[in-house]
């Protein structure tokens, strides 16, 4: 049974990011007093405390801490910077430091943003359980690796005196989006997103972000004693599986652009990804660059990964909000300065 929790105080590690800052207004809008705590600060607003700060450092953490009923961590260095060292720091030894500060201010709950990518290595994954997929055993990048050390050690961590929580989301996009949206709208500026990887008919969850804050909320909500979500790990989706090229051609013709249509072979463009990868490490002692074709990016494009959300629907309650036609129509329009400039001078 949902506790209640009107007028509780939280704190969203990581509020000042993409999801963190949608989690902060569907957190006020629920009742919730609202603390974040982030290393920069990407926005302003009367009713949130903000605390500027590192996550790897307890002294920054505990002022943000006092009197908090429960912790969002949302926090990571971004997904695709393929930075490893920052990636442990931040990811791994920060959220062990996250916890231990938790424990210390008393703080009894901890709803930790996942990942659903926890169990993919590239291999098709089709209405995925979390009860039936393991830990990927070889993760396609640093990213990855330490979401898996971020999630197990923090539901590991989950005690009578401190209920934790895993949400794994997977390929969230809406309003304010840095990446999905961004980097595919560069690509198509720069002419590569005439290509479809592979056959083009493999599924994919892509979630609204709308409906990771509602199921990050209802976990927050469902956690504490005797609760069947304590020390689990939840698959938070759109539920509505769709072929990843239909859904990149919505959001690129909604934007303006032509949609993909030559096909190059699946198998043809992983190895180079892994060429590239391997040219990069080569390298690395004397530059750093990450290839915009990594081999992660190719198997997320190429192959099914899609997820079973019942568990959340039947521990937390969870069922989507916004239907992927509404998501998408709310991001394509929140995006006017995404849109083809070359369309506006051909109308
Ligand atoms: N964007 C996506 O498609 C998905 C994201 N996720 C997870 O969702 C969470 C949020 O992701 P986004 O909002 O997309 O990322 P984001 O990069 O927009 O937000 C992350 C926030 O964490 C903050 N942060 C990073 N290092 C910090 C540190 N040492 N101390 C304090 N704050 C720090 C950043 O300043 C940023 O504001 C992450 O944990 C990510 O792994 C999971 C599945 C899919
Ligand atoms: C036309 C182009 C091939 C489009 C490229 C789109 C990609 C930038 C995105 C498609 C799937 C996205 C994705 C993530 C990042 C952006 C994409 C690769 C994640 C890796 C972000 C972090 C996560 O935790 C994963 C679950 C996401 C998986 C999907």
């Amino acid at each position: 049974m949902a506790a209640s929790v009107k007028n509780k105080k939280c704190l969203v590690i990581g509020g000042c990011g993409f999801l963190g800052r949608h989690l902060c207004e569907g957190l006020l809008e629920r009742g919730w007093t609202v603390n974040v705590f982030d290393i920069r600060s990407t926005f302003e607003d009367s009713r949130i405390k903000f605390f500027i700060g590192d996550l790897c450092k307890k002294e920054d953490l505990l002022p943000a801490l006092e009197g908090v009923y429960c912790v969002f961590h949302c926090a990571s260095p971004a997904p695709l910077s393929n930075n490893k060292a920052l990636f442990y720091k931040v990811n791994y030894e920060g959220t062990r430091n996250v916890i231990e500060a938790c424990k210390e201010a008393g703080v009894k709950r901890m709803v930790l943003t996942s990942s659903a990518s926890v169990v993919y290595e590239g291999k098709g994954i089709r209405n995925g359980r979390e009860e039936e997929l393991p830990y990927a055993a070889k993760p396609l990048d640093y990213y990855t690796e330490t979401k898996i050390l971020q999630e197990r050690t923090s539901l590991e961590a989950n005690s009578d005196d401190f209920y934790t929580v895993a949400i794994r989301p997977h390929g969230i996009f809406g309003p304010r989006d840095l990446q999905l949206v961004p980097i595919t709208v560069d690509m198509a500026r720069k002419g590569k997103t005439k290509f479809i990887i592979g056959d083009g008919k493999n599924v994919v969850d892509f979630t609204y972000v709308g409906n990771v804050v509602h199921g990050h909320i209802l976990a927050a909500e469902h956690i504490g004693p005797g609760s069947p979500a304590n020390g689990k790990a939840y698959h938070i989706t759109n539920d509505e599986p769709i072929f990843f090229w239909t859904f990149m051609t919505r959001l690129l013709t909604g934007l303006g652009y032509p949609a993909p249509r030559i096909h190059l072979p699946y198998s043809l463009l992983y190895v180079v990804a892994l060429f590239l990868q391997f040219v990069a490490w080569i390298v690395s002692p004397l530059v750093i660059f990450t290839p915009s074709l990594s081999p992660m990016k190719v198997a997320l494009a190429g192959t099914d990964h899609f997820y079973n959300c019942e568990n959340a629907k039947r521990d937390l309650g969870y069922s989507p909000v916004f239907t992927l036609d509404q998501a998408l129509k709310l991001t394509i329009e929140s995006y006017p300065e995404m849109r083809n400039p070359e369309e506006k001078k051909g109308s």
